[in-house]
């Protein structure tokens, strides 16, 4: 039966001798369903390992708490935590095959289909070819497969993966990550993957919590979190190409609320607490940009047109506007080096953020 997981408060600070003690994770509150799969995801050194080293029992806590099926565990060692941990630099046992890595736990419980099991998880992984091999002879990507199929096999209650996929190459971390995801939903699993891949954030968890600096800035849904961004570095992390984060000036409308960009023109927004007169930054994904009619959106220049068959991507100089703004286009739009092109977008997806905290203004 899978657990739920609660984080209440968690804190890590390091202190290394000679250095000035450093909080990696700073007050985390999460609150994950028994069965959930939930991708912690954000940039290199925002804390998501330390967090999962927590919970597994790899390092210790500094104050908070975790509670695994209702049980708070920080006190107890590793072992005694009821979790199948999933990460890369977990040891294999070096004088046993993969095969008997597999199977050992399963013997140790007198599983009478051992064997069986193991063949079904390795052909589902793609790995039946590693299970005669010793964990010598295998390389990063089928490590990280073996570490993958040794939490998997277990079938535990919570599961922690750390960057699972990061060593396959591009094809095979898609039908992993597939197969991963299966897997989940047919054992039930309550999983945390840490990640710094979007991409694989998005297509596989239920909930992500996305990190920075040591905080959880947004815990939610991938549409959610794409959708209804919480602060600037949620907008700007999230989405692929990214968010154009440029200056406007709000100018409130009896009829509505605009924002104006440079000397380009101006967008209505749906956003309803911004101040007359305040500068704001300006959100708006390429893929929400759409042609507008005359006399009405942003007056733009194109600088670059990429024809990527599925879709157009124009760069876009905007005046009074240093950096260029990004449009995506259906396939049937072809731009011109230097074509005057109007650009806006639904008022829904014109996004304000605050100039000084990056918080959303709504
Ligand atoms: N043992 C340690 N002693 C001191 N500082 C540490 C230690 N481990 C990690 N840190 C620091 O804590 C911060 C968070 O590290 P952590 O590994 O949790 O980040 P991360 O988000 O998982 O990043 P990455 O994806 O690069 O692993 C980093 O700035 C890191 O340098």
């Amino acid at each position: 039966m899978p657990d739920s997981l609660v984080l209440d408060q968690l804190r890590k600070t390091y202190r290394t001798r000679g250095r000035e003690p450093f909080e990696a994770v700073r007050g985390i509150d999460l609150d994950v369903s028994a069965g959930e799969l939930v991708a912690l995801l954000g940039p290199s050194g925002c804390g998501k390992t330390t967090t999962l080293r927590m919970i597994a029992g790899l390092e210790t806590v500094t104050s908070g708490d975790i509670r695994i099926g209702g049980r708070s565990v920080p006190d107890l060692p590793p072992g005694k935590r009821n979790l199948g941990v999933g990460f890369e630099s977990y040891a294999l046992y070096p004088p046993l095959t993969v095969r008997e890595n597999l199977a050992y736990g399963l013997k140790a419980r007198k599983v009478r289909d051992a064997d069986a099991q193991v063949d079904t998880l390795a052909a589902r992984l793609e790995m039946t070819e590693l299970l005669p091999m010793r964990p010598s002879g295998l390389s990063s990507g089928q490590k990280q497969r073996v570490a993958l199929a040794r939490a998997l096999i277990r079938q535990p209650p919570v599961l922690l993966l750390d960057e699972p996929l990061s060593h396959l190459d591009a094809s095979a971390r898609q039908r992993v990550r597939r197969e991963l995801r299966t897997l989940q939903r047919e054992f039930g699993y309550t999983t945390i993957v840490v990640t710094h891949d979007q991409l694989e954030a998005l297509s596989l968890a239920d909930r992500m919590a996305v990190m920075d600096a040591g905080v959880i800035q947004q815990f939610g849904t991938p549409d959610e979190i794409y959708d209804d961004p919480a602060n600037r570095f949620v907008a700007d992390f999230v989405g692929e190409p990214p968010m154009n984060l440029v200056d406007g000036v709000v100018e409130q409308r009896s009829a509505g609320t605009v924002v104006h960009l440079g000397q380009a023109g101006f967008l209505a927004t749906s956003a309803r607490h911004a101040t007359d007169g305040a500068k704001v930054t300006v959100g708006l994904r390429p893929q929400d940009c759409v042609t507008a009619a005359d006399g009405s959106g942003l007056t733009c220049t194109v600088r670059v047109f990429e024809n990527l068959l599925e879709y157009g991507l124009g760069t876009l100089d905007v005046a009074g506007i240093a950096a260029p703004l990004l449009a995506q286009t259906g396939s049937d739009t072809v731009w011109a080096t230097g074509e005057t092109v109007r650009i806006a977008a639904p008022p829904e997806r014109v996004y304000l953020f605050d100039q000084g905290s990056g918080d959303r203004v709504r």
